[in-house]
C-alpha cells in the first residue's frame, strides 16, 4: 500500500523494525502522529529515539515496515523529497552564512526552489519575527548566543512549512535557565505554527510539560504510549514508573491480600488498593509509591498509614526529601510537606490514598485495577 489508512496522520510507522547488523534498535513500532500533535519520544541513551527521527527524514532506511508522511509512503523517497524538517541538538548552522542566509537555505534547495529573491527575503523576515531573531539577520552564527543559534535553527525549519518537525534534543546544549525559557517558547511556537512535532528527549520533565502524548522507549521497545497524565498516573510497567516523575517512585515488596483490594507489605502493614480482579491471592508484587503521594498522616488516620524513621534528609529549597526506614525494613523517600526542618531519627507517619498505590507483578508489569 502506498497510501496510509489513517486519516489525518502526519507521520505513521507501521510495524517498523531497524537493525544495525545484529543490534536490533527499533522493535516492531506502530505509531501514528496526528497533524498538530506534539509527541515526545522519551527514553534513556541508546534506546533508539534518534534512529526513529532518522528513519522519517530518510537518513536511515528501515529494515522492515512502512513509514508514511502526510499519508504517503516515503520508504523509497529521497530525504529532500520528504516534507519534514529536522532540528538538531548542535543546531547544524552553516558557519560561513549569515543568519538570513541560513534561514533562507531550504528555499534555495530541494523541491522548494521556485521562490524569487524578494519572496525569499519576505519569508525570512516573517519567520525571523516568529522566533524573535529579526535583529540578528546580518550576523554570522559564531556571533550569536546558544539560545539565538537555536532560534535560527528553528526558523530554518519553519520556513520549509513542513508537514512535521523532527526535533532531536534541541535544548540539551543550553544552560538550565535558558532551557526553561526555550521550553516555553517552543510550546508557544507549536501553538502558533501548529504542525506535528516529534520531539526526542531523555528529560522526562521536558516530555511531561510539552507533549500531548509521550512514547516511552527502552531498548528499542515501546513501553507505553499515552498522555503525560496517563504515563504518570497509570505507568504500564516499572520501567515507565521509574523513568517518569521526579523524585523517582519508591518500590517496596509485598503480597496480594485475600480480598484482592489490598496488598500486604513486608512487616505486616496493609495498604488498600482499588480492586484488582486479575491478581492472584498471595501473588508476590512490587508496590510503587511516589514520594509526592505520601503525605503526613493526621492523628486520627489509621488506614493506609506507613510508619518509619528518618535516616537521611535532602534539602531542595522548595521542600525536604526524607529517606525513611519502615518498620518492615524497607526504605522510602518522601517529600516533606512541612516547613520545619526534619531531624534524623524522627518518626514519621505517612498516609497514601489508594488512588496512588501502584502494583506491579513479578515481571514488573502493572496489575490493572478497576480504576484503570
Ligand atoms: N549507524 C549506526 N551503526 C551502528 N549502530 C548504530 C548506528 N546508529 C545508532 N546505532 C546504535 O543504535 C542504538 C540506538 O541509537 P540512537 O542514536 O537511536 O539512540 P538514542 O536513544 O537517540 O540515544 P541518545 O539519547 O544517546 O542520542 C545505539 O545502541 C547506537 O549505538
Amino acid at each position: 500500500m502506498t497510501q496510509s489508512n489513517i486519516e489525518n496522520a502526519a507521520i505513521e510507522f507501521v510495524e517498523v523494525n531497524k537493525s544495525y547488523g545484529d543490534l536490533h534498535v527499533v522493535d516492531n513500532l506502530t505509531l501514528s502522529i496526528e497533524a498538530n500533535e506534539f509527541v515526545a519520544l522519551l527514553g534513556p541513551s541508546g534506546c533508539g529515539k534518534s534512529t526513529l527521527l532518522k528513519l522519517i527524514s530518510g537518513i536511515e532506511a528501515p529494515s522492515a515496515g512502512e513509514i508514511y508522511v502526510d499519508g504517503e509512503l516515503v520508504n523509497y523517497k529521497l530525504p529532500r523529497d520528504r516534507n519534514v524538517a529536522m532540528v538538531f541538538q548542535n543546531y547544524a548552522l552553516y558557519p560561513h552564512m549569515t543568519v538570513a542566509q541560513n534561514i533562507a537555505y531550504p528555499l534555495k534547495t530541494g523541491f522548494r526552489r521556485q521562490f524569487s529573491a524578494k519572496e525569499i527575503e519576505e519569508k525570512v523576515l516573517r519567520v525571523a519575527e516568529i522566533v524573535d531573531i529579526q535583529s540578528q539577520l546580518a550576523k554570522l552564527p559564531e556571533h550569536l548566543s546558544g539560545g539565538q543559534r537555536q532560534r535560527v535553527a528553528l526558523a530554518r525549519a519553519i520556513i520549509r512549512e513542513p508537514v512535521a518537525f523532527l526535533m532531536d534534543e534541541p535544548l540539551s546544549n543550553l544552560d538550565a535557565l535558558l532551557r526553561d525559557g526555550m521550553r516555553q517558547q517552543l510550546m508557544a511556537l507549536h501553538k502558533r505554527v501548529g504542525r506535528a512535532t516529534l520531539y526526542v528527549t531523555h528529560d522526562q520533565l521536558e516530555a511531561m510539560t510539552m507533549a500531548n502524548r509521550i512514547v516511552v522507549l527502552n531498548g528499542g521497545v515501546v513501553q507505553q504510549i499515552g498522555t503525560p497524565r496517563e504515563v504518570f498516573h497509570k505507568p504500564a510497567n516499572m520501567f515507565v514508573a521509574n523513568f517518569v516523575g521526579s523524585p523517582t517512585m519508591n518500590f517496596v515488596r509485598g503480597l496480594v491480600a485475600e480480598d484482592k483490594r489490598s496488598v500486604l507489605l513486608n512487616g505486616g502493614v496493609s495498604l488498600a488498593t482499588h480492586p484488582m480482579p486479575t491478581a492472584e491471592i498471595g501473588q508476590p508484587v512490587t508496590i510503587g509509591l511516589r514520594p509526592t503521594d505520601l503525605i503526613t498522616a493526621r492523628n486520627e488516620d489509621a488506614e493506609n498509614v506507613l510508619t518509619g524513621h528518618i535516616f537521611q534528609t535532602e534539602y531542595t529549597g522548595a521542600d525536604h526529601l526524607c529517606s525513611l526506614s519502615l518498620t518492615g525494613g524497607e526504605e522510602l523517600r518522601v517529600r516533606d510537606d512541612g516547613r520545619a526542618m526534619p531531624n534524623i531519627g524522627d518518626t514519621k507517619r505517612l498516609k497514601v490514598d489508594k488512588d496512588y498505590v501502584h502494583v506491579f507483578d513479578a515481571a514488573g508489569i502493572r496489575i490493572p485495577s478497576k480504576a484503570d
